[in-house]
This record gives structure tokens, C-alpha cells and sequence, in this order.
């Protein structure tokens, strides 16, 4: 059990110049809840700013209060300034390690003191193997390049190893046998086993025992530890224990251990990172399951999907040698969600792990400069487009009539057109690709033509002089190859089928609507480069070069994140990359947005294998508080009816809070709010309806430019804008979502955005709008008081007493019709609000 926090040490990362001003100290005061610390930039530039602490008034000092453990920062950021006039843009950052102090007496685990023993041992052992590598390392060095570069590659991986996280986070009691397990294998100089690797086969019993099942487990024993020092040790099962388990434990959720808690209470940094410490059974089991299928991973908002999909590609890599060797590629949705995610695996010692992101498989010149219109993203990336390229580029083979004439010196060869016309359907029955068919019949033709030449020098008594390799040279060989099987890029061929009607409309035919078929044609631009390719065009591409050169990079296993938004035609770009269908397919059918909203994930799977698909579901959350995926929850029979909210461990960890306003502008309050979070410590996020980023950002800018955009997947700022859809997958202490009512709104998937941008925070999420909330939210709308409401009747009653006296009614009509008929447009929406809310209050009967 900890005590209190102290400052273990400080220092100053990130330098751009050598001649930045530099130095850090850090201090502080004990004491029993939190620890106080404060690091200073004694370069004197008045502008520091802090994540976790409060900058000082002379600006050189970060100082938090009652911060618990954690890397507290402080940067300052400077340029061109009197003081460095010809020194380019430089920042520092300051860091100070605050870890919990450990507490002496009777709230210590009696065998701590041995537990830190074994630790420290293991933590020499893997300093000297270190050690010894790098000597080993320095004398290959200018040797054998092919050692020297293994020697590196093992250096990394011991380096990674010491450098995050803990090196040995618990240990198991079978048998009378202890068996720690950590991040990665030690053992000692005669090769005897000091800690067990998370993923070897021994380390499973660790994940796998409960309280409720202990596996044959006497003890199962948690260490938490910060810089090497253990600040606690917790038996969470033992026999005694287990032995008095009651039925209805038995039956019960599995109770939440310490460590997890105090792993998910950790302040968020931008970065997603490994968990092995603290992996839940219902995750170890699917990071553990056979390979040979597609196992589609279902889970709610923060359920672990993610870290599950990542920390299997590890363990799969670490145990199956012929994986590694057919390789593992890790897919991520985008840009911004790949670098949020891609330290984990180089973190867990799986760096040759490709991780990419959705767009960028596809490797040829076309880079996306457009967005499609929703229905015309469907259109390109629904598998009917497969039908599409394919009869597009079949399309482009074929012969008319005329026979084919070739002089050679003084001879001739003709090849009669019915020839030609069966050499070019007997090549493409053999299903080649387009390139390597194309050769094929280049062979065949020019032996056709050798055949005709041949036959006719005999015939006219001449000698043959021409060879077939000659024939294959002449220009009319050539020609008349490309007529009748064309060659070009899949961008050449892209860009003529959307440019040509009638290429269009017969290669659609019976597959596509004549509006769809409109929404693909568009005018060819100048050049390639210049054409306004989009995402969906990638895959298209894609197809299109498999088709051609039926050549593409495959690997052993395929892990792909968000995967519920995938077209079939991604779907298929994947299936191509994983010929043998071994897919870890990771997503949530509420959170799909765009065009391929699906209530099955059969929809997608039957694209990736011809096999049948395994569905696992995890069911608990790890991310986002119980009330607040509460809330959330509310929008589900709106998205998804058949699916149900996860069950979070962070129960009462913080309630959403609503801000509506219609007088003051919610872009003002979103961002106080927001400042005051950052304030407290918590990395926050305003999330923001796509339509209004841009303007956003900027105004928000102008008041504090440290802001973060996001761009590029930085989300390490203490405050980020976000756009909605970009937010999916991320996460952050605190969320401050602005107008939701009009994100839910704006587009037919709004409502789902709305979840999904609901369910990102790990702490707060407040709610800020005008006057009111969307649909499934709107019962947190206050009812205004009756007194106000009175008054607001009153008042515009008067109003419409005014509007009366000064227009002239038609006698013959009903006077409430006449009157609303006169009314402009804001006294009918006034009128219209009146008896909203008088039914809404239930006063009507009072008032009237
Ligand atoms: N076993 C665990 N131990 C510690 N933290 C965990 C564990 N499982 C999940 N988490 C944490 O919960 C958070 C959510 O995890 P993750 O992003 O993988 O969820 P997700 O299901 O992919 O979410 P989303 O549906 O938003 O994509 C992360 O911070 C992750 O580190």
C-alpha cells in the first residue's frame, strides 16, 4: 500500500537546437494524498505552460499540487525572440516522475521486502545481459555487417525492454513452485529461468485464474512498481481464499483486482499502450485463440478491442514460428488512429509487426485529394465494383475481322483474324493475370505468325530467313498486340472507364443502377496526378492492379481495427493480403458510421474467407465511466436495437454534465470548461461536428495557441480539437462535446457519431448546446421553472396582443388561424415554443 507520492527525478527532453536555454529541477513535499512537486525552466522565458500542475507567475515554474503518481510535464516554446535572435523555434519539456512512496509498516505485504529482492535481481540480470550484448555488439561492429545488425536488433529489444514499463508485474504459486512472469524472459548466467515471458505457454495461468476458478493456483500474487521500486504487492487469489469462495461468487461477475484499477485511474497521454500486466481473462482468451479462421472480436465502446487485437498479434508472433515468418500486418482506420495505437507492439518487443493504416495499402501513385458523396462511396465500394473493373478490363481484349498482314524482308506472314480471335479466348480462359496473360499470347502469336511465315516460304520455294524473336520486334507485331490486349497502369484504366459513357454503362450492366452508374462518370483531368482520387478509389485501384499483375505482399495473419466501416471492397483488398483467411477482425456494428452500416457481421467476413466466421463478444468496459456509457447507452435502440452496453468497471467515476445555454455561445463554454479540466490535470478533448472544426480551431486558437488539432494523430496536448469523425477509437480524460444536438443531426449516421463521440472519455464527459439536447438525451433537458415560464407566457402574450391590435382580422375566419397566418416566421417559432413547453411543464391547465 502506498502512502504518498514523491518526485523520483527530472528532466529535459526534446531539444530542437543546441543552443536552446536548458535545465530542470524538480521538488518536493511529501506528504500523505498526493505529492507536491514543481520543475522550473530557468531560461526565464515567461512562458511555460504545464499539463499536470499550475504554471507559476513569473512563468519558469510548473507546480502541481496533490498530483498522484505519474510523468508531470512542463514545456516552454520559444523562437525568434530578443534573447535568441537568429536561433530557430525551439521548445523543451520538462518532466518530473512522481511515483507513490511505499508504505512501512502494517499495511505492507509481509514478503515485500523479498518480492523487491527478486525484482531487483531481475532488473541486474537484464542490465548485464544488456551490457554484455552491447561489448559483444562494439567488437563485431566494424566486422560482419549481418551480426553487427542482429547484435543492434537484440540491443533494441533489451533496451525497449528496461526502458518502459514493468519488467516483472506478478507471480504463481503451483505445485509449491513460484513462477514470476514479466514483459519479457530473464534468466540467469547458467540459463536457469528468472521470469517467464506474459506469452509463454507457463505465463497462461496468470490471466487465466480467478478468484472464482484458481486453476489448481495456491497463489497468484500482483506486483505494481514504478522506476523499479515495488509500491505494492497484493495476493489476489490464494488457497486459503479460493477454498472459501460462496456459490454466489461463483456464479458472479469476476471481481476487478486492484492493479486494473490503478492501471485504468492513470492520466491518458495521447498514446494507447500495452497492458500485459493487467489483461482480463475474457481478453486472454481471445488473444490466445487458434488462428485458423476469422474471429471477429464484438465489443461496446472501450471494451479492450484494440489492445486485445494488438497484444494477439505479440503473442501470436512470439508462439507461432511460421507466422513470424509468413508475417503479421496490423491495419488501422487512419493516419490519426495509427499513431495513436503504434507503440504498443514495438513496446511489447514485436516491432517487425507491420501496422499501417486502411488507406495505405493500397502502394501504387494515386494518393486521395477528394471525399465521394456518400451514395457514390457506396457505389465504388460495394463488391457489384469488382463486377465493374473486371468486365471493364475484359472489355478491353478482343479482335474485329481483319486478318493480321506482317512483312518480313521479302517475305509475309498472315494470320487469319478466326486465328487470333481463339489464341485471345484460349489465354484469358487460363485466368491469368492481365500482364503475365498478355505474355503469354505475345508467345503465342508470334509462334502463329512464325507458323504463317514458315508455311509460306515453302510454299512460295524460299528460304526462311526471319526468325519468330524478329517478328516479336516489328512495330506491327506490337501494334496490333496492344489492340487486341492493351497494356496500362490500373490508374490509366481507372480514369478511362469513369471518363467514358459507354465503357460505363456496359461494364455495369445488370449491376448497377443508371444512377449509380452516373454518379461514377467524371470528365478526365489533364494528367493523373491531377485526377481527384478518393479512398474509395484506392480500392478500386487496388482491384484493378491485382487484376493486372496479380501481384500483392501476403501475410500469415491480418489484424484490422474499427473494422464494423469497412466496404466489401476493402474487405477484399484484405482477403487478397491473407490468402489463407486468418483475420482478427475487431469492431462494434453500433459505432459504424459511413456508408456500410450493418446489423451482421456475416455482411463483411463473407468478403475476407470463404470459411465461416467466430464471433467472440467482450462484454466489460474498461474506458468510459458507468454513467456516462450509461447515457450513451440510450442512443443503442436508436443504432443498434440488438445490442446491448457494456458493463463498466469504472463505476461512479464521474457523471456526464450538461451545459445548455441558449444566450451564451456554446463554443465559449465548451472551451472554459475545457481549460478548467486541463486545469485539474485531465487530457481533454472538445469534440466538435465536422462542419464547424475548421472556424473552430482557429477562433480557439487566437485565444490559446498551444491547442492541439489532432493532425498527423497528435493527441500528447494537454487540449485537442477534435472533428467527430475522427475521434472514433481515441480516447481522453475529458471529453467536452459541443452540440451534439447538431452533430446527431447532421447526416444520416449522426446519431451514431454521437456515440461514438459519447463514449471517449475516461473520466468527464460534459454536454454542451443551446437549449437543447438530441434525441435519447432529451430527457436531461431541465424543465424550465414554472415562475419563468409564467413569465415568458405573459410576455408573449402581450406580444401577441400588440400583433392583434396591429393587424386587421378577417371577421369570417377562425381568428387563431387568421392570427398564426399573419404571424412572421419569428413570432409563429415563438408561438410554436410556447405550446412546446407549456405541454412539455404540464401547466397548461393551470395557464388556461
Ligand atoms: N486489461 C486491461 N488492462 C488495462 N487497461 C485496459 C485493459 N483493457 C482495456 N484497457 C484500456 O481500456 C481503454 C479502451 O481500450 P481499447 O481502446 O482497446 O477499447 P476498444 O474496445 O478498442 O474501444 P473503441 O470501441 O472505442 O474502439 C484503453 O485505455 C485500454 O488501455
Amino acid at each position: 500500500m502506498c502512502d504518498g507520492y514523491r518526485v523520483t527525478s527530472s528532466a529535459s527532453t526534446g531539444w530542437q537546437t543546441g543552443n536552446s536555454p536548458r535545465g530542470a529541477c524538480g521538488s518536493c513535499a511529501q506528504c500523505s494524498k498526493g505529492c507536491s512537486f514543481s520543475v522550473t525552466d530557468p531560461s526565464g522565458f515567461p512562458n511555460t505552460s504545464g499539463r499536470d500542475g499550475n504554471v507559476s507567475k513569473d512563468g519558469r515554474s510548473l507546480v502541481g499540487s496533490n498530483v498522484r503518481g505519474g510523468t508531470h510535464a512542463a514545456s516552454v516554446d520559444g523562437g525568434r525572440g530578443p534573447r535568441f535572435p537568429r536561433q530557430p523555434r525551439w521548445s523543451l519539456r520538462v518532466t518530473a516522475v512522481v511515483i507513490p512512496t511505499v508504505a512501512t509498516g502494517p499495511s505492507q505485504h509481509p514478503e515485500h521486502q523479498l518480492e523487491q529482492a527478486y525484482v531487483t535481481r531481475a532488473y541486474e540480470l537484464l542490465d548485464k545481459g544488456l551490457a554484455s550484448v552491447e561489448q559483444t555488439y562494439q567488437s563485431y561492429e566494424e566486422g560482419n555487417r549481418a551480426t553487427a545488425t542482429a547484435l543492434r536488433r537484440a540491443l533494441e529489444i533489451l533496451r525497449n525492454s528496461r526502458g518502459s514499463g514493468q519488467l516483472v508485474f506478478g507471480r504463481v504459486d503451483q505445485d509449491g513452485e513460484p513462477l514470476y512472469i514479466g514483459r519479457r524472459r530473464v534468466h540467469d548466467e547458467s540459463k536457469n529461468l528468472v521470469v517467464a515471458s506474459w506469452h509463454a505457454p507457463a505465463a497462461r495461468v496468470f490471466y487465466e485464474a480467478t478468484t472464482q476458478d484458481p486453476c489448481g493456483l495456491q497463489l497468484k500474487r500482483v506486483f505494481s512498481e514504478q522506476d523499479r521500486v515495488l509500491s505494492r504487492v497484493v495476493d489476489e487469489i490464494t488457497a486459503a481464499a479460493a477454498a472459501d469462495v460462496s456459490d454466489e461468487e461463483l456464479d458472479g461477475p469476476t471481481p476487478i483486482s486492484d492493479a486494473l484499477l490503478s492501471e485504468l485511474d492513470r492520466s491518458r497521454d495521447g498514446a494507447m499502450r500495452e497492458v500485459v500486466a493487467t489483461i482480463q481473462a475474457e481478453q486472454f482468451r481471445i488473444i490466445r485463440a487458434a488462428r485458423d479462421q476469422v474471429l471477429v472480436v464484438q465489443g461496446g465502446p472501450g471494451t479492450g478491442k484494440t489492445v486485445v487485437g494488438l497484444h494477439r498479434a505479440a503473442w501470436l508472433a512470439f508462439n507461432d514460428e511460421a507466422l513470424r515468418r509468413a508475417g503479421i500486418l496490423v491495419v488501422a482506420p487512419s493516419t490519426a488512429f495509427l499513431a495513436y495505437m503504434s507503440g504498443v507492439l514495438p513496446s511489447l518487443d514485436a516491432s517487425d509487426i507491420l501496422q499501417v493504416d486502411l488507406s495505405s495499402l493500397y502502394a501504387g501513385e494515386a494518393t486521395p485529394a477528394a471525399v465521394d458523396a456518400p451514395e457514390v462511396a457506396r457505389v465504388k465500394g460495394s463488391a457489384a465494383m469488382a463486377v465493374v473493373l473486371q468486365r471493364a478490363l475484359l472489355a478491353r481484349r478482343g479482335w474485329g475481322d481483319e486478318d493480321l498482314e506482317l512483312s518480313l524482308g521479302g517475305g509475309r506472314a498472315v494470320v487469319p483474324s478466326s486465328r487470333i480471335r481463339a489464341l485471345v479466348e484460349d489465354v484469358s480462359r487460363r485466368e491469368l493475370p492481365h500482364n503475365q496473360a498478355r505474355d503469354v499470347l505475345r508467345q503465342a502469336l508470334s509462334a502463329a505468325a512464325f507458323a504463317a511465315y514458315t508455311e509460306a516460304q515453302a510454299d512460295a520455294g524460299r528460304a526462311v530467313i526471319a526468325t519468330e524473336p524478329a517478328i516479336r520486334r516489328l512495330s506491327t507485331f506490337t501494334n496490333a498486340l496492344d489492340r487486341m490486349w492493351p497494356t496500362f497502369t490500373a490508374e490509366e484504366l481507372l480514369r478511362s472507364l469513369y471518363g467514358t459513357q459507354s465503357w460505363l454503362v456496359d461494364a455495369s450492366a445488370g449491376v448497377l443502377s443508371a444512377d449509380e452508374r452516373a454518379g461514377l462518370f467524371r470528365e478526365a483531368r489533364a494528367s493523373i496526378a491531377d485526377e481527384p482520387w478518393t479512398v474509395d478509389d484506392l480500392f478500386c485501384l487496388d482491384e484493378l492492379s491485382f487484376l493486372l499483375n496479380g501481384e500483392v505482399r501476403t501475410y500469415g495473419h491480418v489484424v484490422v481495427d474499427e473494422a464494423q466501416d469497412l466496404s466489401p471492397m476493402q474487405a477484399r483488398a484484405l482477403a487478397r493480403r491473407c490468402p489463407e483467411g486468418s483475420f482478427t477482425v475487431l469492431g462494434d456494428l453500433a459505432q459504424a458510421t459511413g456508408p456500410w452500416i450493418r446489423d451482421d457481421w456475416a455482411e463483411l467476413t463473407d468478403h475476407l474467407s470463404g470459411g465461416t466466421a467466430n464471433v467472440e463478444t467482450l462484454s466489460i468496459g474498461y474506458r468510459v465511466p458507468g454513467e456516462v456509457l450509461e447515457l450513451a447507452s440510450r442512443l443503442l435502440p436508436l443504432i443498434s436495437p440488438g445490442l446491448t452496453a457494456p458493463r463498466s468497471v469504472r463505476a461512479g467515476a464521474g457523471a456526464p454534465t450538461v451545459h445548455l445555454d441558449a444566450m451564451e455561445p456554446g463554443e465559449d463554454r465548451a472551451l472554459e470548461l475545457a481549460q478548467q479540466d486541463v486545469e485539474s490535470g485531465m487530457t481533454t478533448a472538445i469534440v466538435v461536428p465536422d462542419s464547424s472544426y475548421g472556424g473552430l480551431l482557429a477562433s480557439y486558437r487566437q485565444v490559446d495557441e498551444s491547442i492541439g488539432d489532432g493532425g498527423s494523430g497528435d493527441f500528447g496536448q494537454p487540449l485537442t480539437v477534435v472533428p467527430a469523425s475522427v475521434v472514433k477509437g481515441l480516447e481522453f480524460d475529458s471529453v467536452v462535446l459541443l452540440h451534439p444536438t447538431e452533430l446527431a443531426r447532421s447526416s444520416i449516421d449522426g446519431q451514431r457519431q454521437l456515440y461514438v463521440a459519447m463514449t471517449r472519455c475516461t473520466q468527464v464527459l460534459r454536454l454542451v448546446d443551446a437549449e437543447e439536447l438530441p434525441e435519447g438525451l432529451d430527457h436531461l433537458v431541465p424543465p424550465r421553472p414554472v415562475v419563468a415560464m409564467a413569465a415568458s407566457v405573459e410576455a408573449a402574450c402581450a406580444d401577441l396582443e400588440v400583433a392583434l391590435d396591429e393587424r386587421s382580422l378577417e371577421p369570417d375566419r377562425d381568428p387563431l388561424t387568421e392570427l398564426i397566418a399573419q404571424l412572421d416566421q419569428d413570432d409563429r417559432r415563438l408561438v410554436e415554443n410556447l405550446v412546446r413547453r407549456l405541454l412539455q411543464g404540464g401547466i397548461r391547465d393551470t395557464l388556461f
